[in-house]
């Protein structure tokens, strides 16, 4: 079976390729960093070592690499494929739907084999965004056939993958922990089920579970961690003081998702708990900045700060620590980070009640738009005042 991947960079490399290997797959990555397609192409085989006391690894074989910018190549072997999936961040899926369009034109004009996309990004309806976008490249009567042959079931993804500081480029530290769920409602029949994936009847609370619990507390332990001026997670986790911020977002996150998805108070008071103690992973190490990365992806109305704040807030609890979040995050000023830089000049251009409304979709009205706004101040005072 042949699948092609999308993104050979940390989950790429390290979760998504390591699973569809072990599923019998021959993985073709696609990816527009050179140096990475061409190693793949020579070596055609790379390791993935997981982050415990052992060290345990994997050799991942038979694989190779496509320029990302050979759009009628990308769009050959997708009409070849059986799978295709993606990692390479939400905001570049607009970028790779031109070549996926090409390659359901081909595929489409040669077999009726049904195909599936899957796009495993950190974001809510992933593969349904990339669907949206690759439709805008298809005639109507193409659209048409798609509909019946081509599906894009949503999915969520949760391993730690770290920046990887590896004197071989290829080779992959990952956390032993991982959890891959697909929407099984959108799978067509003939899908080859792949080993080690949950497929589910309904994605959303897991989706949700997930984005609003890892991903939440994560980023959290992130922006709080960077204006206390910890480097890592670790360094951040060993901080009283974060780990009570963590746990305080996700008790409201926990309260919130327990009510609006009816799950059990004491398994997800467990579910937080094997979290923090994934984030404090001793074999991993995991830079602030790279949790921290895109805070207005972070702070928009759908992700992992001001959704489950909103879901909370409607379901009448108490919101302080989400809101707190949102605070650090809007003090995250890191000059490396477009979008951390594109906040900061917003925020002194336009002032903090503007920059809330416009990047999260609070209102001035919104009571956790004026938290978040009064948690910024005492923040910043404090960050003046020299941490006292
Ligand atoms: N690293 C982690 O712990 C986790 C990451 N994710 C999600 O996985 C996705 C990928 O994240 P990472 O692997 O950490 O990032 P990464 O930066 O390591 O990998 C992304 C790869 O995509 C490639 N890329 C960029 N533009 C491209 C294009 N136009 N065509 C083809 N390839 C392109 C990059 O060159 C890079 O190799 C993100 O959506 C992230 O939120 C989800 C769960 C965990
Ligand atoms: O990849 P994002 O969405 O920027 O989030 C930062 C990282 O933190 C995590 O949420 C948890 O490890 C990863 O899934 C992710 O790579």
């Amino acid at each position: 079976m042949k699948a092609v991947h999308f993104g050979a960079g940390n989950i790429g490399r390290g979760f998504i390729g390591l699973l569809l290997h072990q599923s019998g797959y021959e993985v073709a990555f696609v990816d527009v960093n050179d140096t990475l397609v061409s190693l793949l192409q020579t070596k055609r085989q790379y390791t993935v070592k997981l982050a415990n006391e052992q060290a345990d690894t994997f050799l991942v074989d038979q694989v190779t690499a496509i320029d990302g910018k050979n759009i009628a190549l990308v769009a050959e072997t997708i009409a070849e494929a059986d799978l295709v999936t993606t990692a390479v961040g939400v905001s570049v899926l607009k970028h790779i739907a031109a070549a996926i369009s090409k390659g359901i034109e081909l595929r489409l004009a040669g077999s009726r084999e049904p195909l599936h996309f899957i796009a495993c990004e950190n974001a809510l309806g992933g593969s349904t965004t990339l669907k949206h976008l690759v439709y805008e490249h298809l005639s109507p009567e193409t659209q048409t056939l798609a509909d019946r042959l081509v599906a894009f079931p949503d999915a969520a993804v949760d391993r730690i993958v770290p920046l990887q500081q590896n004197e071989d480029p290829l080779l992959v530290t990952v956390e032993p922990f991982y959890e891959w769920t697909i929407d099984r409602s959108a799978v067509l029949p003939g899908h080859q089920e792949i080993a080690g994936v949950h497929y589910v009847d309904q994605l959303e609370p897991y989706i949700e579970r997930k984005l609003f619990t890892v991903n939440t507390g994560h980023c959290c332990a992130a922006y709080h961690g960077y204006l206390k001026g910890y480097t890592t997670i670790q360094e951040a986790m060993k901080d009283p003081s974060i780990v009570a911020e963590v746990r305080g977002a996700l008790q409201e996150s926990g309260a919130a998702l327990i009510q609006t998805y009816q799950f059990d108070e004491a398994a997800h008071s467990q579910y937080i708990e094997q979290i923090l103690e994934r984030f404090i992973n001793p074999y991993l190490v995991d830079e602030i900045v790279r949790i921290g990365r895109s805070p207005i992806r972070k702070l928009s109305p759908q992700d992992r700060l001001v959704r489950p704040a909103s879901l909370a807030n409607q379901c009448g609890i108490t919101v302080t620590h989400l809101t707190n979040a949102m605070a650090a995050a809007l003090h995250f000023d890191y000059a490396d980070d477009p979008e951390a830089v594109e906040l900061q000049e917003t925020i002194k251009k336009h002032g903090i009640h503007r920059t809330i409304a416009e990047y999260t979709g609070l209102s001035g009205q919104s009571p956790l738009h004026a938290r978040a706004a009064e948690q910024y101040q005492q923040l910043g005072q404090w960050v003046r005042h020299g941490k006292e």
